[in-house]
């Protein structure tokens, strides 16, 4: 038939979702049509499966026709964005379907055959988003995975180019150096959002980003919204926990925590916003409980997390290296996320014993901010005693600092499109 028939889409394994994908929503509105539309681009950079992008074609086909010629453009704009590997038209039957068949099946009527061609040109066939890296390293190792703590874009490059497993955006760093406060709830959803944007699309295809996401910032609507936001931030995983709104870091004194039912209402709403998406994201179950309503109950909450869907667990505030140890066992073989936070109200876990024990994720939240402090305060209280800043010989220039923060990018970029911004040098 059409242009399509002699295109090939290379399917991920997540291809059995095709099953149980008949699910299509009736018509729909304004928003809905912008969700579909950029769920839709995050499902092309992902690479998730066929289905995700068909299924929103469709919700875009039964839009009105404006948004439908909007949503269109935009498409083709982010395909153009992400050129498909044209080289890779892997023949093995396995992997390997037609477009216009797996398009035509009967699950996925009435997508425009515009769309179709359009949908031929995707070729995701070896690009996994960061969120389904994490998943199905969780999935399908043991590995534990090591996050350092990530306040900002600098401290990001930086561990980036040291190179880690993911990396780990802290609320209490975001909140302190995005807004210079204390870990108090003060971060709205906004400014969450938009550091972990920031900071995930630094390497947008690589190294995976866990990012806080504190209480949900609201009821499930607003959780709703965070975890849609966060998708589309090509966040890799967040934690959602059950303190108050008014919530105050893990390792201060006096937490309050919200009823279990609360919490889980949470939970659902987070997993029911990520299955809409059909996206990979981890959803981390963190509880504050241990210091209000003890051991058990922590324990109860995130047996309860886990029956919701929650992937992975995270029961903050230890007080014993057994205790901790203790809870990798009540739920093995579901993962659980260590947090280190040294000089707070937990014992200091090295990596080696983390990994002994059996912990699937630890992040240290603090491994950015507590040197940076250390750092900088040093040489401003020089420059104020001794009228240098000490910095001079140190080595650290400014190419260096840029160089870090992806220079060299940059002038490849300019030189490939045939720019000359950078032909004599930096
Ligand atoms: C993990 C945490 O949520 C963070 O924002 O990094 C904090 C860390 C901290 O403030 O000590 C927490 O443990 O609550």
């Amino acid at each position: 038939m059409s242009t399509t028939s002699s295109m090939f889409l290379t399917l991920t394994p997540a291809m059995p979702h095709v099953e149980n994908s008949n699910h299509v929503p009736g018509p729909i509105d304004h928003v809905t049509l912008n969700l579909a539309v950029e769920s839709l681009t995050y499902h092309i950079v992902s690479g998730d499966t066929l289905v995700p992008i068909a299924k929103s074609l469709r919700e875009a086909s039964v839009g009105d026709e404006s948004s439908v010629s909007q949503s269109k453009g935009s498409f083709t704009e982010q395909i153009k964005a992400y050129p498909p590997p044209m080289s890779d038209t892997s023949t093995d039957s396995e992997s390997v379907l037609s477009v216009e068949n797996h398009l035509d099946n009967p699950i996925l009527p009435a997508v425009h055959s515009d769309n179709r061609d359009i949908a031929a040109t995707i070729l995701p066939s070896e690009f996994l988003s960061p969120a389904t890296i994490l998943k199905r390293r969780l999935e399908t190792t043991k590995d534990l995975i090591v996050c350092p703590g990530v306040y900002d874009g600098f401290s990001a490059r930086i561990a980036l180019s040291v190179g880690f497993d993911a990396l780990y955006m802290t609320g209490a760093g975001t909140t302190a150096s995005r807004l210079g406060q204390p870990d108090l709830g003060l971060a709205q959803l906004s400014d969450m959002r938009a550091h972990a944007d920031m900071i995930a699309n630094l390497d947008p295809y690589g190294t995976p980003l866990i990012a806080d996401m504190d209480t949900g910032y609201g009821g499930p609507n607003t959780i709703t919204l965070a975890v849609q936001q966060y998708i589309r931030a090509n966040v890799a995983g967040f934690h959602i926990e059950d303190q108050v709104l008014t919530k105050r870091c893990g390792h201060l004194s006096g937490k309050k925590v919200v009823s279990a039912d609360v919490y889980l209402s949470r939970i659902r709403a987070a997993k029911g916003a990520i299955e809409k998406a059909r996206s990979d994201i981890v959803l981390i179950a963190r509880t504050d409980a241990l210091q209000q309503l003890g051991y058990d109950e922590c324990v109860a909450r995130l047996h309860a997390a886990r029956a919701l869907g929650a992937d992975v667990g995270l029961l903050e505030g230890f007080r014993s290296k057994e205790q901790a140890a203790q809870a990798v066992k009540e739920f093995a073989p579901w993962p659980l996320l260590l947090n280190i936070v040294e000089n707070g109200h937990s014992p200091l876990i090295t990596v080696d014993e983390a990994r002994e024990m059996g912990f699937r994720i630890i992040i240290f939240s603090f491994a950015g901010l507590a040197p940076a402090y250390g750092a900088i305060k040093g040489a401003y209280e020089k420059l104020k005693t001794e009228g240098v800043t000490g910095i001079q010989g140190s080595g650290v220039t400014p190419r260096g600092i840029f160089d870090v923060c992806g220079l060299r990018d940059c002038m490849r970029i300019d030189e490939e499109a045939g720019g000359e911004d950078f032909k004599d040098g930096v």
